[in-house]
């Protein structure tokens, strides 16, 4: 028995030692290959477990100052530079030829590396798998995003008049943070699974105002996580299981309504016919991967637009000659109706001003991948930065949109300013950037929700400006962040509101 275990010991050790060797050797020829020049190294003390930068990441997020701590470095260290951190060697860089290379052209050499981040609460969904299990999930979901589902926006005028419900209009303060998650929540569960649910008018201590509650903690706990490198594939968080847990029982309620129905022969209306529920159970039996699948669509749909419309508003709140103008837009487009999929185009200005938002406030902050095997990046090697550089076999990879969105060489010296006008002039000469703005991610793998999240965002600010008059400030201190998958506003987003 003893010397079976032993052998088998012994072989997985010797395949490991050969297959580090190969992929070694590959590494050597492709960097003889392409040029490559070593890449620029952070400065840190001990460089085998980073235990250093470890600890200098907790107390930046401790502090709300981890992107701008990354901002600096980049200015520090240049646009490319590696690392070790508990034990995983990463590069990170705001290089545009190394993002394009990273999500388009180089796209099948990395994997998405996000399964053990996420670990019991999202799965195998489609943001944490690969190759043709993630195709086939893409496949799935993209016509339930197609132009007529994101036309119609009937439901989202009904969640927005429940959102309107819920705000003071006599100038008294509202967190509009919160509120602007429960009326994603709803409208994304509408969009996705026909499912009415109406958290903003649920009670505080209901079901869904728990469901709700669970999506904004899950966040937090997900970004602990990021910070275990090797570790979180023996790492436990009894309290992170149970908000899962909660957030699993309330999808798979929902997952086995519909199978039951199925089952039983019922057919789902018409409309329901199309909507992705039924059409993902007629392609899987497995109501886990469904489960999965569909927290997976809330969470990029859900937090994304929220965390950007809370943002937005915390700025406008301190910018009346911007909140102006919206105003003048939406009156003289829209002339008292309701915005339709095409007078929303029209509302230009509104577009810069979400731009502008996205720009500054990258709702995804960073992007990362995951080596799949020995690569080459095309930029970040030699002292000029400008060589190729190799990159091994499960380096994990990262951008830093809010840094790369912010950079002056490309932004001009104000790039840290919120100015919607500058798309507007960007366009006039034709020089809007193409891979150094980045919210929606790009390449193969970019936002599926992309279309239907800026209609969805124009349509709430454009009803805002019908309805109110004046948005006032009640955050005391500047914007601090708070990312916790998103990134949102850690003091909320406090205002006083007035009604036009
Ligand atoms: C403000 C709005 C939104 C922003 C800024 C945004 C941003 C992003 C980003 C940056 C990614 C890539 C993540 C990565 O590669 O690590 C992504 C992926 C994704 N988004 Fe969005 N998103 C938004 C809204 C939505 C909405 C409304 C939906 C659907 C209802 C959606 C569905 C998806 C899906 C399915 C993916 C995964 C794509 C894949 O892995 O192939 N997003 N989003």
């Amino acid at each position: 028995m003893f010397f079976y275990l032993y052998l088998i010991l012994l072989a997985s050790a010797v395949y490991w030692g050969i297959a580090r060797l190969a992929s070694h050797l590959e590494l050597r020829r492709l960097a003889r290959t392409h040029g490559c020049k070593p890449v620029r190294r952070m400065p840190q003390k001990e460089r085998i477990i980073g235990l250093g930068q470890f600890l200098d990441d907790v107390a930046a997020a401790r502090e709300h100052r981890t992107l701008q701590t990354a901002q600096c470095r980049f200015q520090e260290l240049g646009n490319t530079f590696s690392g070790v951190c508990m034990g995983a060697y990463f590069i990170t860089t705001i290089d545009s030829d190394n993002v394009k290379a990273l999500l388009s052209t180089r796209m099948e050499h990395f994997d998405s590396g996000k399964q053990a981040l996420f670990g019991p609460f999202i799965g195998e969904s489609m943001l944490t798998t690969d190759g043709a299990v993630w195709k086939h999930s893409r496949a799935l979901v993209r016509p339930h995003l197609a132009r007529d589902r994101v036309a119609d926006l009937r439901n989202l005028e009904g969640h927005v008049q429940n959102f309107f419900s819920r705000l003071p209009r006599d100038g008294s303060t509202v967190d509009l943070q919160h509120l602007f998650a429960q009326l994603t929540f709803d409208n994304t569960m509408e969009l996705l699974l026909d499912e009415k649910v109406c958290s903003l008018l649920s009670n505080p201590g209901s079901r869904l105002a728990a469901v709700v509650e669970a999506f904004d903690s899950v966040g937090s706990f997900v970004n602990k996580r990021a910070a275990l490198g090797p570790l979180l594939r023996i790492y436990r968080d009894a309290e992170f299981e149970a908000m899962c847990k909660v957030l699993h029982d309330f999808v798979d309620e929902i997952v086995r309504k519909a199978f039951e129905n199925k089952q039983h022969g019922k057919a789902f209306t018409d409309r329901k016919a199309q909507g992705f529920l039924p059409s993902i159970l007629e392609d899987t039996q497995d109501l886990v991967k469904v489960r999965f699948e569909i927290l997976g669509l809330l969470l990029a749909g859900r937090d994304t637009a929220a965390d950007l419309l809370g943002n937005l508003f915390f700025v406008l709140a301190r910018k009346p000659d911007v909140w102006d103008k919206l105003k003048q837009e939406v009156d003289e487009v829209l002339r008292g109706d309701k915005p339709s999929y095409d007078s929303l185009r029209e509302l230009t200005y509104h577009r810069y001003v979400i731009e502008e938002a996205l720009r500054l406030y990258p709702p995804a902050p960073a992007l990362f991948r995951q080596a799949n095997r020995p690569t080459v990046l095309p930029r970040g090697g030699g002292i000029d930065g400008r060589s190729p550089i190799a990159v091994p076999r499960g380096t994990i990879v990262s951008t830093s949109t809010f840094a790369l969105q912010r950079r002056q060489d490309v932004y001009g010296a104000d790039a840290d300013e919120f100015r919607p006008e500058r798309w507007q002039a960007m366009e006039k000469l034709g020089e809007r950037p193409r891979w150094e703005f980045l919210p929606f991610s790009a390449g193969p793998r970019s936002c599926m929700g992309q279309a239907y999240g800026m209609v969805e965002m124009v349509y709430i600010v454009a009803r805002m400006a019908q309805e109110f008059d004046n948005v006032q400030n009640k955050n005391d201190g500047p914007w601090v962040e708070k990312w916790s998958i998103t990134l949102s506003s850690a003091e909320g987003t406090k205002v006083g509101l007035v009604p036009r």
